[in-house]
């Protein structure tokens, strides 16, 4: 294993993208060997940094990632559902840890990914900011702490762009809420209200998606009773905490057993 993690970025023309590229380049224990956008994007064929408006990197764009995947430690994805899926497998099968920051996927999307994780190593996360990895642990003690008296409600704010709905992380705070009351999330979750809904049901996860302007990513958790709020908050002010969680995952993958990981795994908060 060479000191230096060589990390190909997917999708790297995006938002996600080229805080990536920045973020590999500016850490000294990783480089970037790779960039790949989807085929017939004007970057294909390019010197990524010149496509970026800078010097150039000798890094060249490709549509083609199982050419960027040669000699590559790791993969960081934050692309699209069908984009990840393909990627899983070839991944896997070059034996290069994919990071997957790519939110939206279906349960056949994540089925797929899981399959090919009896060889490969993917670590995956709605959110790889410490911060809401953390938010995450504390939802779901507060969860626990508290009875159905407390009406739990998942808030979260994004830009305009995003196509998914709720969020990644909005998802994952559920979850934990639904892990600490010891219930199905599937079962108790209730989206998006909106007509003549009846009264509140004892029990239920709401979920609610504010989409605006350039919101990066805001999520509350509030747990509501007579006579008292309690609200869990984090706010995203810059792509780069999601950036560092993804660059720390691909590090810590290396060398790791096949499996599916989670960020609570890398940040030791699981
Ligand atoms: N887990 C986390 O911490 C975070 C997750 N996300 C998630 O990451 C994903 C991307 O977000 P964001 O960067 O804002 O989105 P963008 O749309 O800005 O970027 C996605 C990029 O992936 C490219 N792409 C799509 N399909 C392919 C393909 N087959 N091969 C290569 N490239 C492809 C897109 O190209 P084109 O536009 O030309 O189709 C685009 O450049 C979303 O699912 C988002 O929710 C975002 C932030 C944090
Ligand atoms: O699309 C985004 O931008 C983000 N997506 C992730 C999500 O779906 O939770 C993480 C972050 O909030 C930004």
């Amino acid at each position: 294993m060479s000191e230096s993690c060589a990390i190909v970025v997917m999708g790297v023309s995006g938002r996600m993208g080229r805080m990536l590229v920045q973020t590999v380049q500016d850490n000294p224990k990783t480089h970037l060997c790779g960039a790949v956008e989807r085929p017939g994007h004007d970057w294909i064929g390019r010197d990524l940094g010149a496509a970026l408006g800078g010097a150039a990197t000798g890094v060249v764009v490709t549509d083609d990632p199982a050419e960027a995947l040669e000699g590559a430690d790791a993969v960081i994805d934050f692309t699209a559902p069908a984009a990840t899926v393909a990627l899983a497998k070839l991944a896997a099968d070059k034996g290069v840890v994919h990071v997957i920051g790519t939110t939206g996927m279906t349960e056949a999307d994540i089925a797929a990914v899981d399959a090919v994780t009896d060889r490969g190593v993917v670590v995956r996360a709605g959110n790889m900011s410490l911060g809401v990895n953390l938010l995450v642990q504390l939802t779901k003690q507060v969860a626990a702490a508290l009875d159905e008296d407390y009406d739990i409600e998942v808030i979260e704010g994004h830009h305009r762009h995003k196509v998914d709905a709720p969020s990644g992380t909005a998802l994952m705070l559920g979850q934990a809420a639904a892990d600490g009351r010891g219930v199905d999330l599937d079962e108790a979750s209730d989206r998006g209200r909106d007509g003549i809904t009846g009264p509140r049901e004892r029990g239920k996860i709401g979920f609610h998606a504010i989409r605006g302007g350039d919101i990066i990513g805001e999520h509350d958790v509030l747990f509501a009773a007579d006579g008292e709020r309690i609200t869990l908050r984090h706010v995203a002010s810059d792509r780069s905490v999601f950036a560092r969680g993804a660059v720390k995952a691909a590090l810590w993958g290396r060398g790791k057993e096949s499996g599916h990981y989670s960020m609570l795994d890398v940040l030791g908060l699981g």
